[in-house]
């Protein structure tokens, strides 16, 4: 499979005032169509920054990423963004016509399909299907996170960027999330790119592992364990502390780039 993805040296610098905070730098991964990668890495070392880099929310001091061979300049519906907060849809518009509402707006309607039919499909990918007449207040955390992942999934992004979109659910919801989040990923063959802060879900959903130290990646790490994944299995434990180990030490990075501050990171698992 090609790289859909190439993220090239980019260096994230963020000014407030005579302050420079570095958010990533010199940064350099690819991505294949269809993989599933997730971004691991202690609070503050540039996970969220990576990401809006990617969806094209921030410009970059340094360096380029190629979506599809195109320069990012700008967002734009092949990357859709779902985030941790439990309110991303329109409050005013039910879960169908949240869905319908962006489909339209990027012109991605099907022709010739009616778009409450392709609504449903979408509904019935991430298990709501019957929820499409509910308002977003109507429905618990999980299911807002559902009907923000059908929505993303309509417009037919190349990248979906998911920033701890399950970070606010309780553990049992996480794992029924999971289990949705990998049928979606199998049956659509979406690109993934997944924040987290727990080595867990990172080892059970992704096929690739990236490593930050604060504002650094620090190693690119293949995921050798077969689906479905057992934690229960010596091999899991056992990749589980080598990305712990990773994980480690290492939270002192000074720029190369002068009058600019290193992050903050702490870990917090
Ligand atoms: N808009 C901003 N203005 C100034 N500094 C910022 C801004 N956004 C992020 N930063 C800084 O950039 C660094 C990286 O932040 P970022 O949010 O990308 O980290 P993170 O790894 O996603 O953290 P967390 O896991 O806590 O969400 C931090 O030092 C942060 O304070």
């Amino acid at each position: 499979m090609s790289a859909i993805l190439n993220v090239s040296g980019i260096t994230k610098i963020y000014e407030s005032g005579k302050k420079k905070v570095l958010g990533v730098e010199k940064v350099s991964f690819s991505v294949k169509e269809g993989e599933f990668v997730s971004i691991i890495g202690p609070s503050g070392c540039g996970k969220s920054t990576l990401l809006r880099c990617i969806a094209g929310f921030e410009k970059v001091n340094c360096g380029q990423v190629l979506l599809g061979g195109e320069k990012v300049t700008k967002p734009g519906p092949d990357r859709f963004m779902i985030f941790q907060g439990l309110d991303q849809l329109f409050p005013w518009l039910t879960v169908e016509e949240n869905i319908i509402f962006a489909m339209k707006a990027v012109g991605k309607a099907t022709k010739g399909v009616d778009p409450v039919e392709e609504t449903r499909h979408y509904l019935e990918l991430v298990g709501l299907l019957g929820h499409g007449g509910c308002y977003p207040y109507q429905l618990s955390g999980g299911m807002k996170q559902r009907a923000s992942i059908a929505r993303a999934l309509s417009v037919k992004p190349q990248i979906l960027l998911m920033d701890e979109p399950f970070g606010s659910l309780d553990a049992f919801s996480r794992r029924t999330m999971h289990h949705m989040v990998l049928k979606v990923w199998e049956k659509t063959g979406v690109t993934v790119i997944f924040v987290t802060h727990d080595i867990e879900e990172a080892i059970d959903l992704s096929d690739r592992i990236l490593v930050f130290s604060p504002a650094r990646l620090k190693a690119d790490v293949a995921n050798p364990l077969p689906r479905p994944r057992e934690r229960n299995q010596p091999s899991y434990r056992s990749f589980l502390l080598k990305i712990s180990g990773l994980l480690e030490g290492d939270f002192k990075t000074d720029s190369a780039f002068k009058g600019v501050s290193a992050p903050e990171a702490t870990l917090a698992f």
